[in-house]
């Protein structure tokens, strides 16, 4: 559905170059909800213009549903541009004009008569659950009912993509929420494909089932999300996770507090993870039962990403040296991923080595 190649932009401001994207390749296939992250300035918003050439590329190539949008003549290009919608952090909607108008504003050059596009906006507003607010002004709406609105415009068209620039930062989190719902109705009802760029972890593991992980102008990793959030790469992609799961927030407590995790001489300090239906009890209790290890649990936690529960759990294993050894390697060979955080037992060895 979007195929973006080698694209560069860079942004000449007086005698300084400010490349934004580099080099970045992406592939959004029809009906995916593929999430960008990244920090401030890491070149999503940038990148996620060029999808619709807001933001003409330095160079690269810019496929949307099989055109090359790039070698496209103005009256085409904008034909294009019609099945692509987008929405924005701060909704951009027409204060002066009632919500009605505001969803029919992109119909005005529609070929639709007078009454299919008056029941075309209402049955967006429907859509959006904003039936009752057709005579109201923006000024009169919650963040969350003015973005309902600028997807209600965004949609009345009918594209087939919908852009969102950190369409949900200036929400609370429940209003965030019910935004994303919306958008996961659109993805399955519609069919519509949707791109979503975010500084938050949280926002992908809602909605999305792809993502990459951007920084500095470039994608520094990308995947599914469950394979992603399973085994991360690279370091800022841990990072954006261990936030999401509210694990480095535990990890911070422990660190201010030690006392908490009550280590003796040979113990490990350690987070496990597993994918699928493996439960942690198994897991847990094996090692008691087999290996004589006792685990005190610190913290857990169960995601579902696409149907597929990711258990992460923080620990401390206590055991003889050599129990501890072979739970280790029974761990390793049960698909269990274990990062050792902090281990007497294993003096030399840094984080991440058994991950
Ligand atoms: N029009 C412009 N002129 C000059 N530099 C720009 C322009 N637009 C973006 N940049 C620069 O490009 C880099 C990437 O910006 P961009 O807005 O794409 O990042 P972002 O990841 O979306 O961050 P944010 O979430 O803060 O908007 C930044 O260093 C920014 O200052």
């Amino acid at each position: 559905m979007i195929s973006l190649s080698n694209i560069k932009v860079s942004f000449e401001t007086g005698s300084q170059s400010v490349v934004a994207v580099q080099d970045v390749s992406l592939h959004v296939d029809r009906g995916d909800v593929y999430g960008i992250v990244g920090y401030s300035g890491a070149g999503k918003s940038t990148l996620v213009r060029v999808i619709n050439l807001l933001q003409r590329p330095t160079s690269g190539r810019v496929e949307v549903n099989g055109q090359d949008l790039l070698t496209l003549h103005p009256k085409e290009l904008r034909a294009a541009r019609k099945k692509i919608g987008m929405i924005f952090q701060h909704f951009n909607l027409m204060h002066s004009r009632t919500i009605y108008d505001n969803v029919d504003y992109p119909l005005k050059s529609s070929k639709l008569s007078k009454s299919e596009r008056s029941k075309k906006v209402k049955d967006l507003l429907e859509l959006v659950g904003l039936s009752d607010k057709m005579n109201a002004y923006p000024s009169q709406l919650s963040g969350g009912q003015k973005q309902r609105v600028a997807i209600a415009r965004a949609l009345a068209n009918d594209p087939e993509i919908l852009l969102c620039d950190e369409a949900t930062s200036a929400l609370d989190p429940k209003t965030t929420l019910s935004i994303l719902e919306l958008l996961k109705k659109l993805n399955q009802t519609l069919g519509l494909t949707i791109v979503i760029i975010t500084h938050e972890m949280q926002v992908v593991k809602e909605i999305c089932n792809k993502v990459a992980v951007m920084e500095d102008g470039r994608i520094v990793e990308q995947g599914d999300i469950v394979s992603i959030f399973s085994r991360p790469q690279v370091e800022l992609t841990r990072d954006f996770i261990n936030t999401a799961t509210h694990i480095d927030q535990t990890l911070e407590k422990l660190r201010v507090h030690p006392s908490l995790l009550h280590m003796k001489n040979n113990d490990i300090f350690c987070k496990i993870s597993y994918i699928g239906d493996r439960t942690s009890e198994p897991v847990i209790s094996t090692l008691t039962a087999r290996f004589r290890v006792t685990t005190n649990i610190l913290f857990a936690n169960v995601e579902i990403l696409q149907q597929t529960p990711i258990g992460n759990l923080i620990v401390v294993m206590s055991g003889t040296a050599s129990d501890l050894d072979e739970a280790l390697r029974y761990l390793q060979s049960a698909q269990v991923a274990v990062e050792i955080i902090d281990s007497r037992h294993l003096q030399n060895s840094k984080v991440g080595d058994l991950a």
